[in-house]
């Protein structure tokens, strides 16, 4: 077997609570990597800067409409769904063949966004989980980093072949640069369950605006049941079977984070920001209507945080 490939360079598109995280880890492992931003954002990153648990982060803000550079081994996407696009535009003078997509963002559908702008080899399945990392204004903090989970897309491996190059590499770069991942051979399912994880905690967690601590607790406790209950019906109807087991993982995920810890989207309630509630209650009603499942909670939760933008 071929040895795969050692990744050296990372465009961090999104340097907001994860994309900072994870470019500090990077940088402190001293693989080159850089921010990528346009406009006044770029301004901004390199006149204020960020801090990540209160350490100036000090790299290269780059600018792809002004500044040149040869494509990156590894690009890490990380904006808000609804900035996918505009961030995939903005990066695409730095990809090349051999460039290789992690998108750390939730929701079912932005590797295949990615897929569909670039190639499909190019894009691994990803999750990003149990990290509680915020973002204000200019400074980012985290207690609990998290992991990463990483794949193949069954899109573009065989069954059976063992995993790809890509794969390797990335686990490889991440492993040295202190990013916690692990490498899956059944990345749809897990792709699911964290659905079924942001369907369900982020949504309650946003409507009732709690913290892990009191999302724990009732009345959000079962708010959150319900919204997944509706997650295991949709995803039964496309074929992924999710257990009882499965959210009870959850459950013992949930336990661990810090009281008074945030979801992303509490975060985005909280500092006015739109939240991301087209991907998570507009999917399920969507695939709810498909299948002919009712998806109450779910439309009721499109409602209230759609109204909230
Ligand atoms: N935070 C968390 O704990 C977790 C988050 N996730 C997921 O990860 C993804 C990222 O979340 P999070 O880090 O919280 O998001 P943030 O809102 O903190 O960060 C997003 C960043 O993207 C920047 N951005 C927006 N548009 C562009 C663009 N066109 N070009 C370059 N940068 C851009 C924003 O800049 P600006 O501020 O200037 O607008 C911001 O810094 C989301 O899908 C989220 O659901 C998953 C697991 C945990
Ligand atoms: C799983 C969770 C809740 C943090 O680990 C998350 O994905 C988020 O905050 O968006």
């Amino acid at each position: 077997m071929s040895e795969a490939p050692r990744l050296e360079s990372v465009a961090v598109v999104g340097a907001g609570a994860l994309g900072a995280m994870y470019a500090a880890h990077l940088a402190a492992a001293e693989v080159e990597v850089v921010l990528v931003a346009a406009g006044e954002r770029a301004e901004r990153l390199r006149t204020q800067g960020l801090t990540v648990n209160g350490a100036p982060l000090d790299i290269p803000v780059l600018d792809p409409s002004t500044d040149g550079h040869a494509p990156f081994d590894l690009v890490l996407v990380a904006v808000k769904a609804a900035q996918l696009e505009d961030s995939l535009d903005l990066v695409a003078p730095l990809v090349g063949p051999d460039t290789t997509f992690v998108s750390v963002l939730n929701g079912l559908d932005s590797e295949r966004v990615i897929g569909e702008r670039f190639s499909p080899e190019q894009v691994l399945l990803c999750i990003a989980l149990a990290m509680d990392a915020e973002r204000e204004g200019s400074a980012v903090r985290y207690t609990a980093p998290g992991r990463l989970e990483i794949g193949d897309s069954p899109a573009t491996v065989t069954p059976g072949e063992g995993g790809s190059e890509r794969t390797e590499a990335v686990a490889e770069l991440l492993d040295r640069a202190g990013i916690a991942c692990t490498v899956h051979d059944d990345m749809t399912h897990r792709m699911w369950w964290k659905f079924l994880v942001n369907v369900g905690g982020n949504q309650a967690s946003a409507a009732t605006r709690t913290t892990y601590g009191r999302l724990r607790q009732e009345p959000a406790r079962s708010l959150m049941v319900a919204l997944q209950d509706e997650v295991v019906a949709v995803a039964a109807a496309e074929g992924v079977r999710l257990t009882a087991t499965d959210v009870q993982r959850w459950y013992d995920v949930l336990e661990g984070q810090p009281a008074d810890g945030r979801t992303s989207m509490l975060q985005d309630v909280l500092a006015g920001r739109p939240t991301e509630v087209d991907i998570f209650a507009g999917r399920v009603v969507e695939l709810g209507r498909r299948h002919g499942i009712a998806t109450p909670y779910n439309q009721s939760m499109l409602w209230v945080l759609s109204a909230l933008r």
